[in-house]
Protein backbone atom coordinates (compact mmCIF):
# COMPACT_ATOMS: atom_id res chain seq x y z
CA UNK A 1 0.00 0.00 0.00
CA UNK A 2 1.46 3.44 -1.01
CA UNK A 3 2.76 5.49 2.10
CA UNK A 4 2.48 9.24 0.96
CA UNK A 5 1.95 11.14 4.41
CA UNK A 6 1.33 14.97 4.64
CA UNK A 7 1.95 16.42 7.92
CA UNK A 8 0.22 19.63 8.38
CA UNK A 9 1.06 21.50 11.98
CA UNK A 10 4.48 20.30 12.03
CA UNK A 11 5.49 21.64 15.52
CA UNK A 12 6.03 18.94 18.52
CA UNK A 13 3.25 16.00 17.61
CA UNK A 14 3.58 16.50 13.57
CA UNK A 15 7.80 16.34 14.01
CA UNK A 16 7.45 13.35 16.20
CA UNK A 17 5.52 11.30 14.51
CA UNK A 18 6.28 12.61 11.10
CA UNK A 19 9.51 11.36 11.72
CA UNK A 20 8.55 7.70 12.69
CA UNK A 21 6.90 7.46 9.48
CA UNK A 22 9.56 8.28 7.97
CA UNK A 23 11.76 5.98 9.45
CA UNK A 24 9.06 3.04 8.49
CA UNK A 25 9.94 3.95 5.09
CA UNK A 26 7.11 6.10 4.44
CA UNK A 27 7.69 9.74 2.40
CA UNK A 28 6.49 12.10 4.68
CA UNK A 29 6.56 15.97 3.79
CA UNK A 30 5.31 18.66 6.26
CA UNK A 31 3.85 21.82 6.28
CA UNK A 32 5.14 24.60 8.74
CA UNK A 33 4.51 27.73 10.11
CA UNK A 34 7.61 29.37 11.88
CA UNK A 35 10.03 26.44 12.01
CA UNK A 36 9.89 26.98 7.84
CA UNK A 37 13.27 28.12 7.39
CA UNK A 38 15.20 25.79 9.79
CA UNK A 39 13.34 22.58 8.59
CA UNK A 40 13.65 23.60 4.92
CA UNK A 41 17.43 23.66 5.13
CA UNK A 42 18.21 20.95 8.21
CA UNK A 43 14.83 19.28 9.13
CA UNK A 44 14.09 17.95 12.70
CA UNK A 45 16.46 17.02 15.44
CA UNK A 46 14.86 14.00 17.43
CA UNK A 47 15.73 12.88 20.70
CA UNK A 48 13.63 10.49 22.60
CA UNK A 49 14.09 8.84 25.55
CA UNK A 50 12.76 5.51 24.56
CA UNK A 51 13.98 5.53 20.37
CA UNK A 52 17.57 7.37 20.55
CA UNK A 53 18.20 10.59 18.43
CA UNK A 54 17.72 10.44 15.12
CA UNK A 55 17.11 13.34 12.14
CA UNK A 56 13.66 13.78 9.91
CA UNK A 57 14.15 14.98 6.45
CA UNK A 58 11.05 15.34 5.84
CA UNK A 59 10.44 15.22 1.41
CA UNK A 60 8.83 18.26 1.07
CA UNK A 61 9.10 21.13 3.15
CA UNK A 62 6.17 23.17 2.69
CA UNK A 63 4.76 26.58 3.89
CA UNK A 64 1.45 25.84 2.36
CA UNK A 65 -0.67 22.35 2.15
CA UNK A 66 -1.63 23.77 -1.58
CA UNK A 67 1.72 23.45 -2.35
CA UNK A 68 2.17 19.53 -1.84
CA UNK A 69 3.42 17.99 -5.29
CA UNK A 70 1.62 14.94 -5.65
CA UNK A 71 -1.49 13.38 -3.79
CA UNK A 72 -1.49 12.39 -0.27
CA UNK A 73 -2.33 9.16 1.06
CA UNK A 74 -2.73 10.60 4.67
CA UNK A 75 -2.85 13.79 5.20
CA UNK A 76 -1.97 14.58 9.32
CA UNK A 77 -3.31 17.07 11.17
CA UNK A 78 -1.58 17.89 14.34
CA UNK A 79 -2.33 21.71 14.79
CA UNK A 80 -3.60 22.82 17.94
CA UNK A 81 -7.82 22.62 18.25
CA UNK A 82 -8.37 26.65 18.67
CA UNK A 83 -10.66 29.12 17.28
CA UNK A 84 -8.36 30.74 15.82
CA UNK A 85 -7.31 28.20 13.42
CA UNK A 86 -9.39 26.45 10.66
CA UNK A 87 -8.59 23.28 10.18
CA UNK A 88 -10.52 22.99 7.08
CA UNK A 89 -8.87 26.05 5.65
CA UNK A 90 -5.77 24.66 6.44
CA UNK A 91 -5.88 21.38 4.82
CA UNK A 92 -8.14 21.94 2.01
CA UNK A 93 -5.91 22.20 -1.02
CA UNK A 94 -4.08 19.13 -0.05
CA UNK A 95 -7.29 16.76 0.20
CA UNK A 96 -7.87 14.36 -2.67
CA UNK A 97 -9.79 11.83 -3.57
CA UNK A 98 -7.96 9.19 -1.97
CA UNK A 99 -6.76 11.02 1.52
CA UNK A 100 -7.24 9.70 4.76
CA UNK A 101 -7.50 12.73 6.91
CA UNK A 102 -5.79 11.48 10.32
CA UNK A 103 -6.13 13.94 13.27
CA UNK A 104 -3.84 13.84 15.99
CA UNK A 105 -5.29 16.22 17.92
CA UNK A 106 -6.96 16.66 21.81
CA UNK A 107 -10.00 17.28 22.56
CA UNK A 108 -13.49 15.83 22.17
CA UNK A 109 -16.12 16.50 19.61
CA UNK A 110 -13.78 17.87 17.20
CA UNK A 111 -14.14 15.84 14.27
CA UNK A 112 -17.28 16.97 13.32
CA UNK A 113 -16.68 20.03 10.39
CA UNK A 114 -14.13 18.08 8.97
CA UNK A 115 -16.62 15.07 8.46
CA UNK A 116 -18.58 18.03 7.27
CA UNK A 117 -16.15 19.43 5.24
CA UNK A 118 -14.21 15.84 3.78
CA UNK A 119 -17.49 13.91 3.49
CA UNK A 120 -16.13 11.36 1.24
CA UNK A 121 -12.92 11.20 2.83
CA UNK A 122 -11.88 8.57 5.10
CA UNK A 123 -11.52 10.16 8.69
CA UNK A 124 -9.55 8.92 11.06
CA UNK A 125 -9.47 10.16 14.47
CA UNK A 126 -6.03 9.44 16.80
CA UNK A 127 -4.85 10.46 20.17
CA UNK A 128 -1.09 10.92 21.33
CA UNK A 129 -0.51 9.94 24.72
CA UNK A 130 2.96 11.49 24.81
CA UNK A 131 5.04 14.12 26.66
CA UNK A 132 6.57 15.63 24.22
CA UNK A 133 7.87 19.36 23.33
CA UNK A 134 9.65 21.65 20.89
CA UNK A 135 12.52 22.93 22.55
CA UNK A 136 13.76 25.26 19.48
CA UNK A 137 12.23 24.93 15.64
CA UNK A 138 13.16 22.14 14.18
CA UNK A 139 14.19 20.64 17.68
CA UNK A 140 11.79 18.12 18.89
CA UNK A 141 12.38 16.17 22.45
CA UNK A 142 10.41 13.19 23.53
CA UNK A 143 10.24 12.86 26.95
CA UNK A 144 8.21 9.99 28.11
CA UNK A 145 5.16 7.57 27.32
CA UNK A 146 4.20 7.80 23.18
CA UNK A 147 1.25 5.61 22.70
CA UNK A 148 -0.98 6.48 19.47
CA UNK A 149 -5.02 4.99 19.49
CA UNK A 150 -6.30 5.41 15.92
CA UNK A 151 -9.62 5.01 15.47
CA UNK A 152 -12.39 5.37 12.08
CA UNK A 153 -15.73 7.16 12.94
CA UNK A 154 -17.72 4.66 10.32
CA UNK A 155 -16.28 1.05 9.62
CA UNK A 156 -13.47 0.17 12.08
CA UNK A 157 -11.89 -2.60 9.52
CA UNK A 158 -10.43 -0.14 7.20
CA UNK A 159 -7.17 -1.08 5.72
CA UNK A 160 -6.03 2.47 5.37
CA UNK A 161 -6.18 2.40 9.41
CA UNK A 162 -4.27 -0.60 9.65
CA UNK A 163 -1.53 0.12 7.25
CA UNK A 164 -1.08 3.48 9.44
CA UNK A 165 -1.13 1.41 12.55
CA UNK A 166 1.47 -0.80 10.84
CA UNK A 167 3.96 2.16 9.84
CA UNK A 168 3.78 3.24 13.65
CA UNK A 169 4.41 -0.36 14.75
CA UNK A 170 7.13 -0.51 12.36
CA UNK A 171 8.99 2.57 13.72
CA UNK A 172 9.01 1.13 17.27
CA UNK A 173 6.27 3.08 18.95
CA UNK A 174 3.14 1.52 20.45
CA UNK A 175 -0.31 2.00 18.06
CA UNK A 176 -3.60 0.45 18.24
CA UNK A 177 -6.93 0.61 16.62
CA UNK A 178 -9.82 1.79 18.82
CA UNK A 179 -13.19 0.16 18.01
CA UNK A 180 -14.53 3.23 19.40
CA UNK A 181 -12.67 5.91 19.10
CA UNK A 182 -15.20 8.55 20.58
CA UNK A 183 -14.81 6.89 23.93
CA UNK A 184 -11.66 7.16 24.28
CA UNK A 185 -11.36 10.71 23.20
CA UNK A 186 -13.66 11.09 26.65
CA UNK A 187 -11.30 8.82 28.10
CA UNK A 188 -8.73 10.96 27.47
CA UNK A 189 -10.38 13.93 28.36
CA UNK A 190 -10.80 12.23 31.96
CA UNK A 191 -7.16 13.51 32.47
CA UNK A 192 -7.10 16.48 30.52
CA UNK A 193 -9.68 18.19 31.61
CA UNK A 194 -8.40 18.50 35.33
CA UNK A 195 -5.04 18.67 34.58
CA UNK A 196 -4.53 21.18 31.74
CA UNK A 197 -6.65 23.93 32.98
CA UNK A 198 -5.26 23.45 36.84
CA UNK A 199 -1.98 23.28 35.22
CA UNK A 200 -2.37 27.01 34.10
CA UNK A 201 -4.52 27.94 36.79
CA UNK A 202 -1.72 26.85 39.50
CA UNK A 203 0.55 29.04 37.82
CA UNK A 204 2.64 26.33 36.71
CA UNK A 205 2.18 23.51 39.08
CA UNK A 206 3.48 20.22 38.32
CA UNK A 207 0.66 17.55 38.24
CA UNK A 208 1.86 15.52 40.69
CA UNK A 209 1.59 19.08 42.86
CA UNK A 210 -1.95 19.27 42.07
CA UNK A 211 -3.01 15.89 42.69
CA UNK A 212 -1.33 15.98 46.25
CA UNK A 213 -3.01 19.14 47.18
CA UNK A 214 -6.45 19.10 45.33
CA UNK A 215 -7.45 14.98 44.60
CA UNK A 216 -10.95 15.28 45.67
CA UNK A 217 -11.48 18.55 43.34
CA UNK A 218 -9.59 16.53 40.57
CA UNK A 219 -11.62 13.30 41.09
CA UNK A 220 -14.77 15.18 40.67
CA UNK A 221 -13.87 16.79 37.64
CA UNK A 222 -13.15 13.83 36.21
CA UNK A 223 -16.34 11.89 37.37
CA UNK A 224 -17.91 15.13 35.66
CA UNK A 225 -16.57 14.09 32.41
CA UNK A 226 -17.12 10.32 32.94
CA UNK A 227 -20.93 11.07 33.14
CA UNK A 228 -20.71 13.22 30.37
CA UNK A 229 -19.37 10.47 28.36
CA UNK A 230 -22.29 8.00 29.31
CA UNK A 231 -25.28 10.37 28.56
CA UNK A 232 -23.61 10.78 24.90
CA UNK A 233 -23.30 6.73 24.78
CA UNK A 234 -20.31 6.24 25.40
CA UNK A 235 -19.71 4.58 29.29
CA UNK A 236 -16.29 4.37 29.94
CA UNK A 237 -15.05 1.60 32.12
CA UNK A 238 -15.93 1.42 35.78
CA UNK A 239 -12.06 2.25 36.47
CA UNK A 240 -11.08 4.94 34.40
CA UNK A 241 -10.58 7.85 37.50
CA UNK A 242 -8.53 5.35 39.47
CA UNK A 243 -6.77 4.31 36.45
CA UNK A 244 -6.02 7.29 35.86
CA UNK A 245 -4.85 8.64 39.12
CA UNK A 246 -2.88 5.96 39.56
CA UNK A 247 -0.98 6.86 35.64
CA UNK A 248 -0.60 10.55 37.26
CA UNK A 249 1.19 9.64 40.48
CA UNK A 250 3.72 7.86 37.92
CA UNK A 251 3.97 10.64 35.79
CA UNK A 252 7.43 12.21 35.31
CA UNK A 253 7.55 15.47 35.69
CA UNK A 254 5.82 17.15 32.77
CA UNK A 255 4.38 20.70 31.64
CA UNK A 256 0.56 19.87 29.96
CA UNK A 257 0.78 21.19 26.17
CA UNK A 258 -2.22 23.67 27.54
CA UNK A 259 0.65 25.19 30.34
CA UNK A 260 3.42 24.87 27.24
CA UNK A 261 0.98 27.19 25.02
CA UNK A 262 -0.09 29.21 28.17
CA UNK A 263 3.77 29.87 28.84
CA UNK A 264 3.98 30.49 25.30
CA UNK A 265 1.07 33.46 25.16
CA UNK A 266 -0.71 30.93 22.64
CA UNK A 267 -3.96 30.40 22.53
CA UNK A 268 -5.13 27.37 24.70
CA UNK A 269 -6.99 24.29 23.85
CA UNK A 270 -10.16 25.70 26.19
CA UNK A 271 -13.25 25.08 24.03
CA UNK A 272 -11.47 21.97 22.46
CA UNK A 273 -11.55 20.38 25.73
CA UNK A 274 -13.68 21.78 28.14
CA UNK A 275 -16.24 23.74 26.13
CA UNK A 276 -17.00 21.10 23.83
CA UNK A 277 -17.34 18.52 27.12
CA UNK A 278 -19.47 21.84 28.93
CA UNK A 279 -21.53 22.19 25.71
CA UNK A 280 -22.12 18.13 25.89
CA UNK A 281 -23.10 17.96 29.18
CA UNK A 282 -25.35 21.31 28.35
CA UNK A 283 -27.39 19.37 25.57
CA UNK A 284 -28.17 16.15 27.39
CA UNK A 285 -28.75 17.81 30.50
CA UNK A 286 -25.42 16.51 33.04
CA UNK A 287 -25.12 18.63 35.84
CA UNK A 288 -20.94 19.77 36.27
CA UNK A 289 -20.53 22.23 38.32
CA UNK A 290 -16.51 21.78 38.88
CA UNK A 291 -15.80 21.67 35.13
CA UNK A 292 -17.99 24.29 34.37
CA UNK A 293 -15.87 26.76 36.87
CA UNK A 294 -12.81 25.35 35.29
CA UNK A 295 -13.95 26.58 31.78
CA UNK A 296 -15.14 29.95 32.98
CA UNK A 297 -11.80 30.21 34.97
CA UNK A 298 -10.21 29.67 31.61
CA UNK A 299 -12.14 31.71 29.68
CA UNK A 300 -11.06 34.74 32.20
CA UNK A 301 -7.82 34.03 31.22
CA UNK A 302 -7.93 33.61 27.70
CA UNK A 303 -9.29 36.85 27.95
CA UNK A 304 -7.12 38.32 30.10
CA UNK A 305 -3.96 37.12 27.77
CA UNK A 306 -5.59 38.71 25.05
CA UNK A 307 -6.41 42.13 26.52
CA UNK A 308 -2.92 42.08 28.04
CA UNK A 309 -1.69 41.34 23.86
CA UNK A 310 -3.93 44.33 22.68
CA UNK A 311 -2.16 46.29 25.03
CA UNK A 312 1.30 46.21 24.31
N1 LIG B 1 2.92 17.92 22.90
C1 LIG B 1 2.38 16.92 23.56
O1 LIG B 1 3.06 16.26 24.37
C2 LIG B 1 0.96 16.54 23.34
C3 LIG B 1 0.15 17.19 22.42
N2 LIG B 1 -1.11 16.71 22.20
C4 LIG B 1 -2.00 17.35 21.23
O2 LIG B 1 -1.43 17.29 19.92
C5 LIG B 1 -1.84 18.43 19.15
C6 LIG B 1 -0.59 19.13 18.62
O3 LIG B 1 0.16 19.61 19.73
P1 LIG B 1 1.69 20.03 19.66
O4 LIG B 1 2.38 19.33 18.57
O5 LIG B 1 2.21 19.91 21.03
O6 LIG B 1 1.57 21.58 19.28
P2 LIG B 1 2.71 22.52 18.65
O7 LIG B 1 2.31 23.90 19.00
O8 LIG B 1 4.07 22.03 18.98
O9 LIG B 1 2.51 22.30 17.08
C7 LIG B 1 1.40 22.81 16.37
C8 LIG B 1 1.88 23.17 15.00
O10 LIG B 1 0.79 23.69 14.23
C9 LIG B 1 1.28 24.82 13.52
N3 LIG B 1 0.20 25.73 13.13
C10 LIG B 1 -0.71 26.32 13.89
N4 LIG B 1 -1.49 27.13 13.16
C11 LIG B 1 -1.04 27.04 11.91
C12 LIG B 1 -1.42 27.64 10.71
N5 LIG B 1 -2.45 28.49 10.65
N6 LIG B 1 -0.72 27.33 9.59
C13 LIG B 1 0.32 26.45 9.64
N7 LIG B 1 0.72 25.84 10.77
C14 LIG B 1 0.05 26.14 11.88
C15 LIG B 1 2.20 25.50 14.50
O11 LIG B 1 3.03 26.43 13.84
P3 LIG B 1 3.80 27.57 14.68
O12 LIG B 1 5.02 26.90 15.18
O13 LIG B 1 4.08 28.63 13.70
O14 LIG B 1 2.87 28.01 15.76
C16 LIG B 1 2.94 24.28 15.04
O15 LIG B 1 4.00 23.90 14.20
C17 LIG B 1 -2.67 19.30 20.11
O16 LIG B 1 -4.04 19.02 19.93
C18 LIG B 1 -2.21 18.83 21.49
O17 LIG B 1 -3.16 19.01 22.51
C19 LIG B 1 -1.59 15.61 22.85
C20 LIG B 1 -0.82 14.95 23.75
C21 LIG B 1 0.47 15.38 24.12
C1 LIG C 1 -1.95 13.55 28.86
C2 LIG C 1 -0.93 14.47 28.23
C3 LIG C 1 -0.08 15.10 29.30
C4 LIG C 1 0.01 13.61 27.42
O1 LIG C 1 -0.62 12.72 26.62
C5 LIG C 1 -1.63 15.47 27.35
O2 LIG C 1 -2.55 15.11 26.67
C6 LIG C 1 -1.32 16.92 27.29
O3 LIG C 1 -0.23 17.36 27.66
O4 LIG C 1 -2.20 17.67 26.82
Amino acid sequence: MSSKVLIVGAGAIGGFYGGLLAKAGAEVSVVCRSDYHIVKQQGYRIKSHALGCWQFMPDQVLRDAADYDGQADYLILCSKVTPDIDRVALIRDAVAPQTAIVLIQNGVEIEEELQQAFPDNLLISGLAFICCNRLAPGEISHLAYGKLILGNLSDSHEPKTSHLRDLFLQAGIECVISEDIVASRWQKCVWNAPFNPLSVLSGGLATQAILQNQENFVRRVMQEVCSIAEACGHALPADIVEAHIALTRDMPPYKTSMLLDFERGHTMETEAILGNAVRAAQRHGVDCPCLQSLYVLMQLRELQIRSNSLLN
